[in-house]
């Protein structure tokens, strides 16, 4: 298949992520990868060239959610007490990835899951329900909830990163997607990520003289633990909970 994924890590094209063994149950559902920002790091090889609309489109749409997603960063600054410049620079250009999900229907789908439970390893992730069929749940107090997509509206999942930063003010939303036994159900979710420099701790700004509840480990650290396992909740998150810390 022309748009399948290398395998050099970067999860761009087609197939399955976090896949680690043979053994393994895997999601039913197949995903498309590509990332849209900085504009310098996509790789046009796993750009659809059909239908003909698709990369303008897409770097249109991704250039809109940088404006959502700047405002939703001035927001969350503001209610952390922080100067909007200090997520700026730490969101600087943007660094966002799209990920198309389908997921197929499936005859006995209380056999299988669309996507295991998780967080998402993003600052938060923007997803817009293609279609008109239900499958996103989050977890709340332990239990599971259905999110019904509004029509034309993005559904906002916070991630680990804005977790961290905030020192769990902001708590990241474990969630995992369900599967219909008679039709199709496609979302796009387009990951806001941070600068790839970052070194992942709760901003000293948040902090202040209060209690540090998060350890510390660089982005890229952090990345690696999480596509090295299985989805798994929020598990890697949890290993930074700062009781749970070696640092
Ligand atoms: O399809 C959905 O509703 C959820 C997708 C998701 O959680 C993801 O792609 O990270
Ligand atoms: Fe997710």
């Amino acid at each position: 298949m022309v748009y399948k994924q290398d395998n050099n890590g970067t999860l761009q094209g087609y197939g399955q992520a976090f896949v680690l063994s043979e053994e393994q149950k895997l999601d039913w559902s197949d995903m498309f990868y590509i990332t849209t920002r900085p504009v310098a790091l996509r790789n046009m090889k796993f750009w659809p060239t059909s239908p003909s609309t698709f990369r303008d489109n897409m770097d249109r749409y991704s250039l809109e959610l940088t404006k959502v997603a700047s405002c939703l960063w001035h927001y969350i600054a503001t209610n952390l007490g922080v100067a909007p410049e200090v997520f700026e620079q730490l969101f600087k250009d943007h660094p966002q990835g799209l990920r198309f999900n389908y997921y197929p229907p499936c005859p006995e789908a209380d056999k299988v899951i669309g996507i295991s439970p998780h967080s998402d390893g993003s600052g938060f992730s923007i997803l817009l329900q293609i279609n008109d069929v239900q499958g996103l749940q989050i977890r709340k107090d332990g239990q599971w909830i259905a999110i019904s997509a509004l029509p034309n509206a993005l559904i906002v999942n916070l991630g680990d990163i804005t977790e961290v930063l905030s020192n769990g003010i902001y708590k990241s939303i474990e969630h995992r997607a369900m599967i219909n036994t008679q039709h199709p159900r496609i979302s796009l979710v387009a990951f806001h990520c941070p600068d790839n420099s970052l070194m992942l701790r709760p901003l000293p700004e948040v902090v202040g003289d209060g209690k540090l509840n998060y350890g510390s480990m660089s982005y890229q650290e952090f990345l690696k633990a999480i596509f090295n396992k299985k989805l798994e909740g929020k598990s890697v998150i949890e290993k930074l909970k700062y009781c749970k810390a070696k640092n």
